[in-house]
């Protein structure tokens, strides 16, 4: 079951819609999805399963062909994209699709300048962003002198010193090494904590497995599953049918606990705390017996 996130009226609401693009493709499909403040919720589905589509939904990028999506109150059918922007940050997969600045410091206060703050409320802000990512050195630096990692960095300050109460990161873990890919995990976590709604579009089963959030998967321009990662990545019937592997770990895991198959492993901690607390059907496995 999904983590209780109370009763309160979802932020995004998101009713029976479906779009068609002009050239005639169905790109999804009657979807219902309900968002609520302090939910993580990754989307994950093949290439082409409706994930962009409809998370483009939220800030108005694009609008329902049939179905209403509401937004805070705000319905995105109605509402002029400026405004949808400044409830919803969209950081897009490829960071030069977004900073276009000659320095880190104009890139950071672009957000704020751009919905017309005063210029006391955008330096609050951007010094706020600036002590968070720790940007304060590179704030003279031209955006594309800095390695893709710091540069998508950037571009997540930027939408963090707006502010926007939800934030999309479109496959934040692309082109990531290690190190970036783990800086992205606790930027996730650093978002939800100052209390943003955390939107993520992955193919990154890892991060979804560390994160254990809300999960929707995408077939076909249908939601066909909606529930936490654990959940949804134990379903076999579900991941066959979107054409999804579980994390490593998790086939892993579900290899050596098959003795405790009520639960999914996601992560090689939870795995190496149940090997330590299970040592002797760990060797009865190893032993083929
Ligand atoms: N601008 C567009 N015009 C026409 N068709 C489009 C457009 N954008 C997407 N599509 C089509 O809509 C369907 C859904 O695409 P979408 O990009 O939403 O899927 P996705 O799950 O985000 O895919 P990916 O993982 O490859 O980014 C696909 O068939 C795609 O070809």
């Amino acid at each position: 079951m999904l983590e209780e996130v109370g009763t309160m009226k979802p932020y995004i609401s998101v009713k029976n819609v479906s779009h068609v693009y002009p050239n005639g493709v169905t790109a999804i499909k009657d979807i219902n999805l309900d968002i609520s403040e302090g939910e993580v919720v990754a989307i994950l589905g093949s290439n082409g399963s409706g994930k962009t589509t409809l998370v483009k939904h939220f800030n108005g990028l694009l609008t329902p062909t049939t179905g209403e999506i509401t937004v805070g109150e705000l319905n995105t059918k109605k509402e002029r994209i400026s405004k949808l922007s400044s409830l919803v940050g969209y950081v897009f997969q490829n960071p030069n699709h977004q900073t276009f600045l000659p320095t880190v410091g104009k890139e950071l206060a672009y957000g704020c300048t751009n919905l017309k703050m005063s210029e006391e409320e955008t330096e609050e802000r951007v010094n706020k962003a600036i002590e968070l990512f720790d940007l304060g050195e590179r704030l003279e630096d031209n955006p594309f002198d800095l390695n893709s990692s710091q540069r998508k960095e950037v571009a997540m300050a930027s939408i963090m010193a707006v502010s926007p109460k939800v934030i999309v990161l479109d496959e934040p873990t692309t082109g990531q090494d290690h190190k970036g890919c783990k800086r992205v995990l606790d930027l996730v976590r650093m978002f939800k904590e100052h209390g943003h709604i955390v939107v993520l579009i992955t193919h990154d089963m890892h991060l979804i497995g560390e994160l254990n959030c809300r999960t929707v998967v995408m077939n076909q321009s249908e939601k066909i599953a909606d529930d936490q990662a654990s959940i949804v990545f134990s379903d076999k019937g579900i991941m066959e049918e979107a054409g999804l592997q579980p994390p490593q770990i998790t086939t892993f895991a579900n290899a050596l606990t098959k003795l405790d198959s009520n639960k999914t492993y996601l992560t090689v901690d939870s795995i190496l705390k149940w090997i330590k607390e299970n040592k002797e059907e760990v060797v009865q496995v190893g032993s083929g017996s």
